[in-house]
């Protein structure tokens, strides 16, 4: 895997780790923005929600109060069957209806059981009785056990089975001066219209309900829930709240809450914060307690809905895109300070290596750039040794070849050089139509010199000859020692006289010349005249026997072939 791939994956991968722990962390801390926002929110609009049924209750129920505390009514009750006291009672309930906000009262009384009601329309203000109550109708249950109970003040939920209606009943006991019971009044609100104004107003992901302090359900937007006439019911037949969350656990935790509410202090938090789970979603509830109406005000805030983690969507997408951008600007200085550089540098490697003497550096800065230098100064250095070995070598071998032509007594050719030489004359004697001489000298009887006077003598003898003949010889001819005492002496141009007349003279000057420690050198010479175009075996056989005829001949002569 190439350095660039590496450093790439190795980037992507912090990258990608950072981009993870920013999404947990991003992710941790919006949820903590949105819980903390949401306790507020939730806190706020507990308290919107009970003002906006506190407001006008709270006005309905005063006025209930004072309903029950007229002396008018109450001396009809006293004595329900006296006319003039009914008509009085009469009128007096109409002011009432006209003051209360759906227009409609009720007037339930303990001696007789009489139910007197009227209703926004009107419809019976003639004859308001409407009806008589019976302990042994469950539909009427709410008023005896409101009177067993001896509660003063209650809010009831109930379908009114006779009028047909549903309402949110304000029931005030109506009491005599000795604060005996004389029966039950006060006015109804339509279920309907509280649902609509105060419970099921469009607020996306905010549900308001209110429960009493058993947990029963008395005002929600789904009116199927709601625990009508709770009051009157059994415990274990409520609908209470454990109907709305999902887990049980949920509903004995807000229960505690409502609790502690209800005992709390004054000065305590008004309003506690919790998180249920409500059809599968998390959901903060706010609750609140209504002392003035023994109610709690329940908020639930789905923040999935009000304040949903991908609203902060941008946020993360800027994110991720910051860290592209800076993935990007990691790989470009990466690209330019390291690994640009480095493949150039490899490249000069591989040519250094290659033997290429014109190496291109790239440039480069810091560490890289000191590193690059290093190089070049290195690649001079490397191409500097090289040529100084390569013409030390080129010495060392063209001496090698002058020493494997030369022999090494005599300074003179040896048989291999002068063996080249005569190949390319005999080449060239062909081209140019010209003939050249061999001379072939050997040392009479040089046997008996080494025998006598020693090898070194004999040494001494042959260097002589060759110092001799090296001597006598014209610039452009070549002598050479052909092997042990025999010299071979070549004669470019040459003409037969010129080859006898030369041939003479060096067989004289050897002579008269060369001497060693013992005495004087002969030689015997054959010579021939190498024609142009004649095979140079056949020119050296003919001086060769030509040679041994000089030697049959008595030695220290010259015969030309
Ligand atoms: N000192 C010395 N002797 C050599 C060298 N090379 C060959 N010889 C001797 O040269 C002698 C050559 O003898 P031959 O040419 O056979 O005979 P010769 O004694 O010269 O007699 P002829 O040639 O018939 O006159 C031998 O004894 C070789 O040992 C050398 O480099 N140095």
């Amino acid at each position: 895997m190439s350095l660039k791939l590496r450093f790439l994956l190795v980037a992507a991968a912090l990258m990608l780790g950072a981009s993870l722990l920013a999404w947990f962390s991003f992710q941790y801390m919006a949820e903590r923005i949105v819980e903390q926002w949401g306790r507020r929110v939730a806190e706020v609009q507990v308290q919107y929600d009970s003002a906006r049924l506190l407001q006008p209750l709270e006005r309905e129920i005063a006025l209930a109060h004072q309903f029950a505390n007229s002396q008018v009514l109450r001396r009809w009750a006293e004595n329900p069957d006296a006319p003039l006291l009914r008509a009085q009672a009469i009128s007096e309930m109409e002011s009432f209806r006209r003051n209360f906000i759906d227009r409609n009262y009720f007037v339930a009384l303990r001696s007789n059981g009489a139910y007197y009601h009227n209703n926004a329309e009107n419809d019976f203000g003639d004859d308001p009785l409407r009806y008589y109550l019976r302990e042994s109708r469950p539909a009427d249950a709410w008023f005896y056990q409101l009177i067993e109970e001896g509660r003063d003040f209650h809010l009831n939920v109930n379908p009114d089975v006779e009028l047909g209606i549903t309402q949110l009943w304000i029931d005030v006991l109506m009491r005599d001066a000795e604060g005996e019971i004389l029966g039950v009044v006060g006015t109804g609100i339509a279920l309907e219209n509280i649902l609509e104004q105060i419970v099921d107003i469009d607020q996306r992901g905010i549900t308001t309900l209110f429960a009493d302090v058993n947990g029963a359900i008395q005002l929600y937007r789904d009116p199927r829930f709601i625990d009508f006439a709770s009051f009157v019911k059994p415990e274990g037949q409520k609908r209470t709240l454990d109907l709305l969350f999902d887990l049980p656990a949920d509903g004995e935790r807000v229960m505690e809450r409502m609790r502690r509410l209800r005992d709390a202090p004054l000065e305590q938090p008004s309003v506690i914060t919790d998180f249920v789970t409500v059809d599968g979603q998390r959901h903060l509830a706010g609750i609140a307690y209504l002392a003035s109406i023994g109610w709690f005000e329940i908020t639930l805030l789905d923040l999935d809905e009000v304040m949903p983690v991908a609203s902060f969507a941008p946020a993360l997408g800027l994110l991720i895109a910051f860290l592209l951008v800076a993935l990007l600007l990691f790989y470009w200085v990466l690209h330019r300070q390291l690994l640009s550089p480095m493949a150039a540098l490899r490249q000069a490697m591989g040519a250094l290596r290659e033997g290429r003497r014109e190496v291109h550096l790239p440039r480069g800065s810091g560490e890289m750039g000191q590193l690059i230098r290093h190089f070049g100064d290195m690649a001079d250095e490397v191409t500097r040794h090289t040529e100084a070995l390569e013409a030390k070598v080129r010495e060392r071998t063209e001496e090698l070849e002058r020493l494997a032509r030369v022999d090494v007594l005599t300074g003179l050719l040896n048989r291999r050089g002068m063996t080249l030489l005569l190949e390319e004359q005999t080449a060239r004697a062909a081209r140019d139509n010209l003939a050249f001489g061999l001379i072939w000298l050997d040392l009479d009887r040089f046997k008996e010199i080494n025998d006598g006077a020693g090898h070194a003598a004999g040494d001494q003898a042959l260097c002589e000859v060759a110092r001799v003949l090296e001597a006598g010889l014209r610039r452009y001819d070549h002598a050479a020692r052909w092997g042990g005492d025999e010299f071979l002496v070549l004669l470019t141009p040459c003409e037969v006289d010129e080859l006898t007349a030369i041939a003479h003279r060096l067989r004289r000057e050897i002579a008269e010349q060369a001497h060693y420690p013992g005495g004087g050198v002969t030689v015997s010479v054959g010579a021939c005249l190498a024609q142009p175009g004649e095979p140079l075996g056949n020119a050296l056989q003919r001086a060769d026997e030509a040679l041994y005829r000089a030697k049959e001949s008595g030695r220290d002569r010259l015969v030309v072939a």
